[in-house]
């Protein structure tokens, strides 16, 4: 089942005739895990906002097949400002409100449901510390959980492990892969990280503005040794 459709897709920021984006097409089905890849300031992070809705897409079109709760993002760890006033509880129950069935409480289900998301990510230890205390993968372990919380059909991630040590960066792309594993769940995510790209990712979009290659790691692996790699 298709969930995104990326139609000639161009975004620009200022200058219209200056695309950070540019005539982007390809589609996303339930269950991929697809790594976009590309260097510095190739478009990747663009691409993540202008499917979210962060930035106005140009020109082009993106079509979601799902309903807007059925797709999480989670971008960068910019560090949550020690003094958010909001525990690691609050902040994975607030994931269980869809925006089409708001409510003013929580129900007994919620409750339940952020509490096994809180176990699924390891962060029921942390559960009453407000989330700004945390370390970096802590934080972004409690916003997988939140995100978790709305059933998410697809997963956007702009390089959700930036800054975070290798250990703890390795776990995170263990769970990822867990939650496209067992729960099916399709995963869209800018990497520069390539050992994960190499060991989780079934298809690869490289990024230069343009979209200059899309396929299975296997297929880029032999792009690049005939000689046709993009810096990444
Ligand atoms: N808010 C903004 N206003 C103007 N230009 C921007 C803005 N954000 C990004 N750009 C420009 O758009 C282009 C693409 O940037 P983008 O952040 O999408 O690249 P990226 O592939 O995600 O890079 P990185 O790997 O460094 O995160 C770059 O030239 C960048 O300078």
């Amino acid at each position: 089942m298709e969930l995104l459709t990326i139609d000639h897709v161009s975004i620009a920021y200022e200058n219209e005739r200056n695309f950070a984006v540019e005539n982007v097409s390809f589609s996303v089905s339930g269950g991929e895990y697809i790594c976009l890849i590309g260097s510095n300031g190739s478009g990747k992070s663009t691409l993540l906002k202008g499917i979210t809705g962060l930035v106005h897409v140009t020109r082009g079109n993106i079509e979601r097949h799902v309903k807007p709760d059925e797709v999480a993002y989670l971008s960068q760890n910019h560090g949550i400002g020690q003094n958010f006033p909001a525990t690691v509880y609050e902040v994975v129950l607030s994931g269980t409100q869809r925006r089409d069935k708001w409510r003013p409480f929580y129900t007994r289900e919620d409750k339940k449901t952020a509490r096994q998301a809180m176990e699924l990510f390891g962060v029921t230890e942390f559960k009453n510390r407000r989330i700004g205390n945390l370390s970096g993968g802590q934080q972004q372990r409690a916003l997988l959980a939140r995100a978790f919380c709305r059933r998410p059909k697809l997963l956007l991630l702009d390089e959700p492990c930036a800054g975070l040590d290798p250990v703890i960066t390795k776990e995170f792309y263990e769970i990822l892969y867990r939650l496209n594993k067992d729960e099916k769940i399709a995963i869209l995510m800018a990497s520069h990280d390539m050992e994960q790209v190499e060991n989780y990712a079934g298809r690869v979009i490289v990024m230069d503005q343009t979209v200059e290659f899309d396929g299975t790691i296997q297929q880029w692996r032999e792009k690049i040794s005939e000689g046709g790699g993009v810096h990444v």
